[in-house]
């Protein structure tokens, strides 16, 4: 079945233009003057703006069953007092449920695909497939220099890559997830990049968030975080390193040299109060830095529009300087770069990408009048702007109703999951 958005205003990074769009199967084929009866299903996209789906490139999706229940503390105490011995009790029915409800809150919120670290994720993939949307997953390992789990860890990673890599019709792909250097041993690190290079995977981690995480580094190896990581053959242009908060000027080239992808969380930051990434020198640097919400816990909602505006605010008032992290920087953040990080076939409307498309109505106070489509979708715009979403070339939400689920639903289920969870801590 082919689909006709008409009367679109087509925004993108490289920039705005008026057309017809027209998918097939899972890409774009046509876009500019096309017949009406081009299309088998038509979209009537007049007062829209058709853009790139947004991505998120750092999330713990089933997170979303802590929403909320250990704010306003130090990200050590949060992780170490709170939501660990909370994930103990975790299984894969609560860790389907928490990914169903963050499958809708991404979709309702014009996300199209993300980078999920987290467990039980054979159940998080089993989420996505029933919900259309695009990720590349991984389960969360931390051996805490234990031999034994970290032999537990790898064969559990391997599990999922054997069962979910290129699952939904290849809109799943598997990554390796060591948590961070100060919860790996060097032995598990060293085993993950091996493994990865061996098969061509991705690997998502967590680097340089905090002060506290510097530290412990240097106190444990006598070196930085990536200096260390860097040391050990870790880094490549297949790391995805989340956060990258305190970095040194020898960090930030050691980044670049290697290509490593930076998935920047800055409210995730601010709220933990962890710091503030040197997004603009990285970006000046040439280095690939996308945008991630991190978990629904600390953040606390999965808004890439959210986040996209309070990262452009944060570089500015961090250097003092207006001009820093342009609405547009911030656009090609949340789509292009996010595709160049995720290895996926989007983040630009052309023909030949994959047609994962967010319709947002611009006939809404908040982005009236209509001026200047990037400066709206960056500084005014939210979830509430977001009609409709096209994944794959699958409808997933059409006029604000969502065609995957039913959303009650997943709400009632997520809330009761949540209260169980939270019954046995
Ligand atoms: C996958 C693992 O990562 C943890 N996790 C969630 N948010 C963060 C963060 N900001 N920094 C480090 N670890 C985090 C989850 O709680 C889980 O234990
Ligand atoms: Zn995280």
């Amino acid at each position: 079945m082919s689909i006709l958005i008409k009367n679109a205003k087509i925004v993108d990074v490289k920039g705005t233009r008026k057309g017809s769009i027209l998918i097939e199967d899972d890409k774009i084929v046509k876009i500019g003057d096309i017949r009406e009866d081009e299309g088998d299903k038509i979209i009537d996209a007049s007062d829209k703006l058709v853009i790139p789906g947004l991505i998120n490139t750092h999330t713990h999706l089933s997170m979303t069953l802590f929403r909320g229940i250990a704010d306003d503390l130090q990200l050590h105490k949060w992780l170490e007092n709170y939501i660990w011995p909370l994930e103990k009790h975790l299984n894969e029915d609560y860790c389907y449920a928490g990914a169903l409800l963050g499958c809708i809150e991404m979709i309702k919120s014009g996300t199209t695909a993300f980078n999920d670290m987290y467990f039980y994720m054979d159940s998080v993939a089993k989420a996505i497939e029933k919900c259309g949307l695009r990720a590349v997953i991984s389960h969360g390992m931390i051996d805490l220099n234990n031999e034994d789990k970290m032999k537990k860890e790898i064969k559990e990673s391997k599990r999922i890559v054997k069962k979910c890599h290129g699952m939904a019709d290849g809109r799943i792909s598997v990554a390796l997830g060591p948590h961070s250097p100060y919860t790996c041993s060097e032995k598990l690190l060293k085993k993950t990049s091996k493994y990865a290079n061996k098969n061509n995977l991705k690997i998502h981690i967590h680097v340089s968030e905090t002060r506290e995480e510097i530290k412990t580094i240097k106190e444990r190896y006598g070196m930085r975080p990536f200096e260390y990581l860097d040391d050990i053959g870790f880094l490549g242009e297949n790391v995805i390193a989340a956060h990258a908060v305190w970095l040194s000027e020898e960090e930030i080239k050691i980044i670049k040299n290697n290509n490593v992808k930076i998935s920047h969380n800055p409210v995730s930051n601010m709220k933990l109060a962890s710091g503030i990434s040197p997004v603009s020198k990285m970006l000046d640097e040439n280095i690939t830095v996308s945008l991630g919400t991190d978990g629904a816990a600390s953040n606390n909602n999965l808004d890439m529009l959210e986040e996209m505006k309070i990262a452009a605010l944060l570089q500015k008032v961090h250097y003092l300087d207006p001009t820093k992290l342009s609405a547009k920087d911030v656009f090609a953040m949340a789509t292009i770069n996010g595709a160049k990080t995720l290895g996926i076939n989007a983040g630009l409307i052309e023909v030949g990408k994959k047609a994962d498309l967010v319709l947002i109505n611009v006939k809404r106070c908040n982005l009236t009048p209509f001026r200047n489509p990037i400066s709206h979708l960056v500084y005014s715009a939210n979830g509430y702007n977001v009609t409709t979403v096209i994944v794959d070339g699958k409808i997933l939400m059409e006029d604000n109703v969502v065609q995957v689920i039913n959303e009650k639903e997943v709400m009632e289920i997520a809330e009761n999951a949540s209260d169980e969870l939270l019954s046995k801590s």
